[in-house]
């Protein structure tokens, strides 16, 4: 396989069980040494769509491929090319680390000799080595965590597919967690990414897929994804009279070419919207409210964050699905 042509390619992939649509017509594609943080709320599909991925799952139509494998028809295949780290550990009591691994790697049909070595190497990637005697029930989580990583990595897949990997980690290990990630990447691996811990996960993805109810919202590298979303610039004027900020309110609901959408809080005293007018109209405005005598002592566009974006996406959604409901239960819709 070309290294240029993509490692991992969904091609309209839709997943029924029964009538009820899990993926709906999913496309995307991934480049070999990228990290992808893959989104979505509880439901949204993320599970369904790396169970076609891992090929425990077939896609009711469409076809998902790993470096050029069926992940369906060649699922043999699929299994040395892709490690699946789940959200759950699960038990393997009384074994130690180094046991544990050995466990995996013979399940993977890895040679005595061979994986002794490979043993070494993982745990060396991980930075688990010194645990190696340590029993696994006796780690602490994110020392589980890590193990659970060299663990993926016994069979040397290209693409590593870890669900929620930084979830329930104290800050230190979620520092390491995420140097770990990038080292992987680094080294071309290929990740897919779960996690609902978004600030962490835009400090490692390059590529972002936001996907809810089955369907992919916006993907694309981080950047693209926070400027798909955001085709609004958000500003926020923050006062130091509270009863300014109705005022403040007022003057930006006069000005009609803004079209903004506006958020008051009283209590933090800051007035928020979302427009999409440039520099000169944010020029007037901040002018006109000086003129007032309003008490501004701060007015600054705010950089949208992928937690932003995920709230946008998911409010956009079920706004979406609100209004089908009301037209359904008018009599409305579609024939
Ligand atoms: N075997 C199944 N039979 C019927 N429905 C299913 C089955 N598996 C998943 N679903 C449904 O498909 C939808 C997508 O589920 P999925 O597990 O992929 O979501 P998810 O994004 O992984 O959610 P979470 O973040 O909660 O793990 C959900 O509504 C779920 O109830």
């Amino acid at each position: 396989m070309n290294d240029s042509e993509p490692l991992v390619e969904i091609n309209h992939v839709t997943k029924q069980y029964g009538d009820f649509v899990a993926l709906d017509d999913l496309s995307l594609q991934l480049q070999r040494g990228r990290i992808l943080g893959f989104i979505g709320p509880n439901g949204a599909g993320k599970t369904t769509t790396i169970k076609i991925l891992v090929g425990h799952s077939k896609p009711t139509s469409g076809s998902a491929k790993v470096a050029g494998c069926d992940c369906t028809n060649e699922a043999h295949k699929i299994k040395r090319l892709v490690g699946y780290m789940p959200d759950t550990f699960g038990s393997y009591e009384h074994m130690r680390v180094s046991e544990y691994l050995d466990f995996f790697g013979a399940a993977f049909g890895i040679p005595r000799k061979v994986r002794r070595k490979r043993i070494e190497e993982v745990m060396e990637t991980a930075s688990v080595t010194r645990m190696k005697d340590l029993f696994v029930e006796s780690l602490s989580h994110g020392m589980r965590q890590r193990v659970g990583i060299a663990r993926t990595l016994i069979h040397d897949p290209d693409l590593l597919i870890l669900d929620e990997p930084a979830n329930g980690l104290d800050p230190q290990a979620r520092i390491e967690m995420r140097l770990l990630l990038l080292r992987l990447a680094e080294v071309g691996k290929t990740l897919i990414v779960t996690s609902h811990i978004l600030p962490e996960l835009s400090r490692i993805c390059h590529d972002v897929a936001v996907i809810t109810s089955g369907k992919l919202r916006a993907f694309g590298t981080l950047d693209d994804v926070l400027r798909q979303v955001h085709q609004k610039r958000v500003f926020e004027i923050l006062v130091t009279d509270t009863s300014d900020v109705a005022e403040m309110t007022r003057l930006i609901n006069e000005q009609p070419e803004l079209e903004a959408d506006v958020e008051a809080s009283e209590t933090e005293s800051t007035v928020r919207f979302q427009t999409t007018v440039d520099d000169d109209s944010m020029q007037r405005l901040l002018a006109q409210a000086i003129t007032r005598g309003l008490s501004i002592v701060q007015f600054r566009e705010v950089q949208v964050d992928l937690e932003d974006t995920f709230m946008s996406v998911t409010k956009s959604d079920a706004q979406n699905s609100q209004s089908t409901e009301s037209v359904i239960a008018s009599g409305g819709g579609a024939e």
